[in-house]
């Protein structure tokens, strides 16, 4: 069975917006951040916090993947958001700027002391110098940490770098970081895209960081969406192919390499394959 979870658009709304929150209950978003972080004032966080656990509590967000981000450790908001997060029981819980293997270990701890059901997963943006180096040992430090999130906003600012088409400033980084999550079979989403009027540099920005290996991407505006589910899901061309790599498998029974198109294929091109079915499944199903 898959283990595969769509997650191609997942759309940050401040929590301290109520269009935003009731505007979210109609897009075909594959999750939701409900942040109390960067877009929530400092004058309204503890009515964002209240808004971000009715709108988990409310029933009113279908299939959609609910994750909830609280202010980072060390900051004045984060205790009271963490155990009103942990009570709201989402799908995840967000913690920003995380710095090391061992912060997210005791965040794991706080979660289970917070009373957070089992199901809910902690979520860990990489988004500082520091969290770069250690990527590897924070994507594998507690089995309750289900997705790394790339900040490259704070990323960009604590580099000194420019924001520039093609990102070669942060290419490292986000490939160091994509390495970890495979490596500890977590899932990875990238970065936002800033200018929510520059349709072609999102749309490129999309494809890169599929190429690169993302699950999906994070974004800020509903015109990003379904830019976003197309660029995670496969393609019709993808699926055509996948589907005709398992009959040429199937066809050449045991001999452990076939062709197909004039393309070797061998045992991890079926798996590869394979994986493009069940993403394809996961997706129609969602
Ligand atoms: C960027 C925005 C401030 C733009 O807002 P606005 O000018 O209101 O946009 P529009 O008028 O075009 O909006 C049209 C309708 O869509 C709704 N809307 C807008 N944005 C969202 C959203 N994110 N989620 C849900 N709905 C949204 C509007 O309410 C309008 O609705 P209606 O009138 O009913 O048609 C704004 O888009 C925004 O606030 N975006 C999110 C900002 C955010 O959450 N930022 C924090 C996360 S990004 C980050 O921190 C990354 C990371 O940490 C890093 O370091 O990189
Ligand atoms: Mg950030």
């Amino acid at each position: 069975m898959s283990d595969y979870s769509p997650r191609r658009s997942v759309l940050y709304m401040p929590s301290s917006n109520p269009k935003a929150l009731e505007k979210a209950k109609t897009l075909p978003v594959d999750a939701i951040i409900f942040d109390l972080e960067d877009a929530v004032a400092p004058g309204a966080k503890d009515e964002a916090r209240a808004a971000a656990a009715a709108a988990v509590g409310s029933g009113e967000y279908g299939g959609r993947e609910l994750v909830i981000r609280v202010n980072g450790v060390g900051t004045e908001w984060h205790a009271a958001d963490l155990v009103a997060a942990a009570k709201a029981g989402p799908d995840a819980i967000l913690v920003p700027k995380v710095g090391s293997a061992d912060q997210v270990r005791a965040l794991a701890t706080a979660l289970e002391w917070a009373g957070a059901p089992e199901r809910t997963q902690l979520w860990a943006m990489i988004e500082t110098p520091g969290a770069i180096f250690d990527v590897r040992e924070i994507a594998a430090a507690s089995p309750r940490l289900a997705v790394l999130v790339m900040g490259t906003n704070d990323l960009v600012k604590e580099l000194y770098a420019q924001h520039v088409p093609g990102r070669a400033p942060v290419h490292v980084s986000l490939q160091l970081s994509v390495l970890a999550a495979r490596a500890a079979g977590i899932a990875i989403l990238d970065g936002v895209y800033n200018d929510v009027r520059d349709t072609d540099g999102f749309l490129a920005e999309c494809r890169q960081g599929r190429e690169l290996g993302f699950d999906g991407k994070t974004l800020i505006h509903p015109g990003q969406v379904e830019g976003a589910n197309t660029a995670f899901a496969p393609s019709a061309a993808e699926v055509e192919e996948a589907e005709g790599i398992l009959q040429a498998w199937e066809d050449g029974a045991g001999t452990g390499v076939v062709t197909y198109n004039g393309r070797m294929i061998e045992n991890l091109h079926v798996e590869t394959a394979q994986r493009v079915l069940d993403m394809q499944a996961a997706i129609r199903g969602r």
